[in-house]
């Protein structure tokens, strides 16, 4: 069947990475701010030195924990990416405040799936304003919080069940890997993939596990 699911790339960590990442197929590169836990963290000025370098139509997603309007907006000065990520829970209200803020900017709510109550987290996200959706694999419910880069795959059942109900595009990210690639597309038939430490090794972007991973998605 012909698929034309879209590919983020996480956790990048240099121009070189970006180049690498482009190059081989991905459709969106993923800069992590500052967080509790997660080893993809990198500073703002990197982040926003790769940002001024990334050609369109290649999307740039700001990963950020801040919680208020005035954080989050105070992150994205610094790096000015084409997307916000927000990796935690916001209040109702904050994506029409960063929506008036800033008009252009797209708005990436993450869930981090554990039950069926995700999905009705899900589409209150989409209703109070996220033009889109990734369900990852974290717990912001632990004392340190995790909010991504875990490597761990969540219950895709719940995931096909927000893909199903969503009215806006849904990435899948969480232990993605070119060993389950394929059956995380039939399960879930996400819009898109994210994916961080799958293709990495000993914390670098892997050219072999990124091809193997873009060869099984197309
Ligand atoms: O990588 C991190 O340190 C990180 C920490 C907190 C939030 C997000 C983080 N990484 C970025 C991502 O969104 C990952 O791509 C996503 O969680 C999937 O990671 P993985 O399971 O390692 O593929």
């Amino acid at each position: 069947m012909f698929t034309c699911t879209r590919l983020k790339v996480c956790c990048i960590s240099s121009p070189d990475e970006a180049r690498l990442a482009i190059q081989l197929g991905a459709d969106a590169l993923g800069l992590v701010g500052a967080m509790p836990s997660g080893p993809g963290v990198v500073a703002d000025s990197l982040a926003a030195d790769i940002v001024r370098q990334v050609p369109p139509p290649i999307a740039t997603f700001m990963l950020t924990s801040e919680t208020t309007a005035a954080g989050i907006l105070a992150h994205h000065s610094r790096v000015q990416a084409s997307t916000i990520q927000l990796v935690d829970a916001v209040p109702a209200d904050t994506y029409a405040q960063l929506r008036d803020a800033l008009p252009t900017v797209k708005l990436v709510q993450v869930i981090h799936v554990t039950d069926e109550r995700n999905v009705a987290e899900a589409l209150t996200a989409v209703a109070n304003g996220a033009d889109a959706l990734l369900l990852d694999s974290g717990n912001p419910n632990l004392s340190v919080k995790e909010l991504g880069g875990t490597g761990r795959v969540h219950n895709w059942q719940i995931s096909r069940a927000i893909v199903d109900q969503s009215p806006v595009p849904v990435f899948l990210a969480g232990g993605l890997n070119p060993a389950n690639v394929r059956e995380a597309i039939e399960q879930v038939r996400p819009f898109g993939l994210d994916i961080c430490s799958g293709v990495r090794t000993d914390g670098q972007l892997d050219a072999d596990k990124l091809r193997a991973f873009v060869d099984r998605l197309r």
